[in-house]
């Protein structure tokens, strides 16, 4: 560790202490984080889940763990370093509350590292305010001390995550339960973004599940298995109904697309929750960026005739079940046969009227959302207009996924020893990580 010096000490969790350190080599700022407990051999390092999923996963919205020190029985990880976390950001915006833009920046980076993280087959099971640590506008989830293989076998009761963000599975002791606990964090993670303030704040565990009570209303004892233990837990009988409380009412400042989806990621059934690649594509994402042009002025959209034929597609999707939360987005899909980049350049000066929906890590999935108009046969000739945010009061069955996707470690104050001790090779050792 003596190629890292210690600047200050940015947190302190239930698993270690961390550190905003620099590499004496590189200039690197870093963060460490000193494990709280020791580890007597690599094999028990080498296993801790924080180490085996980070390993596992490389993406722009998951922290990196660029280097595990073993040192004197004491254990180092060494991170990315991020300026701020999104608690100490919620907390400084009290007066100034987040625009929906800036919401859906920081929620469309949280679900593009949640889509990465189950796809690796992992759950986080502890994602809150504090675990998302941001750096300008890139946010990045951190901290996988509670991380979990997906396959893993139940039961699971080593599970002590906040609080707050706790899906009503796992404060009714379901000894199974499934990455669509991740998803009912990120729902109260949406609903405090715009309010500023924690939307269950319990303070024991009867009280959180009487504080969701309070807001979804008495889960539907037919629908849901788990919500028998909600009436034996809260000693409340099957017949005491409570109605939900009004969400738009709860979150004033949010848009009908915002409280539509913080309503399916806080459903009491897990089952009901959209996975982390169906929040992407909800309308919420999808507000603001289209540009609609006068429809007394229409702009010509042409596409060279000469060029690859794209593939249209419909496609219809819905989020919800109910008479009143059901919300139908409607979007007309073209995939062209060429590249996106291609497309744009055939589409010449209308490339504004285009709405790019990319992922960086896959290419391949690359999608172009179109607006909804009938074919010219001598070239595409129509007003643009958003296809997006179509809300109907009936229900349609629920399709399957609608659009294709789019290190010496010198802290003298802390750590004496380190400046003087040389590790013997038996005692230490280091490992660097890269990803394949
Ligand atoms: N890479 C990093 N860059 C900057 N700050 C960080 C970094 N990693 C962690 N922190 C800060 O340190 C705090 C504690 O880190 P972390 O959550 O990993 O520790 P923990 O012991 O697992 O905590 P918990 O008790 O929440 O499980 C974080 O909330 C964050 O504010």
């Amino acid at each position: 560790m003596e190629r890292y010096v210690s600047i200050e000490e940015i947190g302190d969790g239930t698993g270690g202490t961390v550190y905003k350190a620099i590499n004496l080599q590189t200039s690197e700022v870093v963060a460490v984080k000193k494990m709280k407990r020791k580890y007597y051999d690599w094999e028990e390092c080498i296993n801790l889940r924080e180490v085996k999923s980070l390993r596992k996963m490389n993406h722009p919205n998951i922290i990196k763990l660029k280097e595990i020190v073993r040192e004197n029985n004491e254990l180092f990880f060494i991170f990315e370093y991020m300026e701020h976390n999104l608690y100490h950001i919620i907390r400084e915006r009290q007066r100034r509350p987040f625009t929906e833009e800036e919401i859906r920046g920081f929620m469309s980076q949280l679900l593009q590292g949640i889509v990465h993280m189950h796809r690796s087959e992992y759950f986080h099971r502890d994602l809150k305010p504090e675990n998302l640590l941001v750096t300008d506008d890139t946010l990045k989830i951190a901290d996988f001390g509670l991380a979990r293989e997906v396959s893993s076998a139940p039961p699971f009761t080593d599970y002590v995550s906040t609080r707050w963000y706790r899906a009503p599975e796992v404060l009714l002791q379901s000894s199974s339960y499934t990455p669509a606990i991740d998803m009912w964090a990120v729902g109260a993670i949406l609903a405090e973004l715009f309010t500023l303030c924690p939307l269950f704040p319990g303070e024991s565990e009867i009280d959180q599940l009487h504080k969701i009570r309070c807001v979804l209303g008495t889960p539907d004892w037919t629908l849901f298995s788990d919500a028998r233990n909600v009436a034996q837990l809260m000693n409340i009988r099957y017949s005491e109904v409570m109605r939900p409380v009004n969400l738009a009412d709860l979150i004033p400042n949010a848009s009908l697309e915002a409280i539509n989806l913080i309503k399916q990621l806080c459903s009491w059934d897990p089952l009901r929750r959209p996975t982390a690649d169906e929040c992407l594509q909800h309308p919420f994402f999808y507000a603001n960026t289209w540009i609609p042009r006068p429809l007394a002025d229409p702009l010509p959209l042409k596409i060279d005739s000469r060029g690859p034929q794209p593939n249209l597609e419909l496609n219809l999707w819905d989020f919800g079940g109910k008479k009143d939360d059901c919300f139908l987005g409607l979007t007309l899909a073209v995939n062209p046969s060429g590249s996106n980049i291609e497309m744009v350049g055939k589409a010449g000066n209308i490339t504004q009227d285009l709405l790019f929906c990319s992922d960086n890590e896959d290419k391949a999935q690359q999608s172009v959302f179109w607006s909804l108009f009938p074919p010219d046969p001598h070239g595409i000739q129509a007003p643009v207009e958003s296809s997006l945010s179509l809300a109907f009061s009936n229900t349609i069955p629920h399709s399957t996924m609608g659009v294709p996707q789019s290190t010496g470690f010198r802290m003298p104050s802390l750590q004496p020893n380190f400046l003087t001790h040389v590790p013997s090779p038996s005692a230490a050792g280091s490992l660097s990580l890269t990803h394949s």
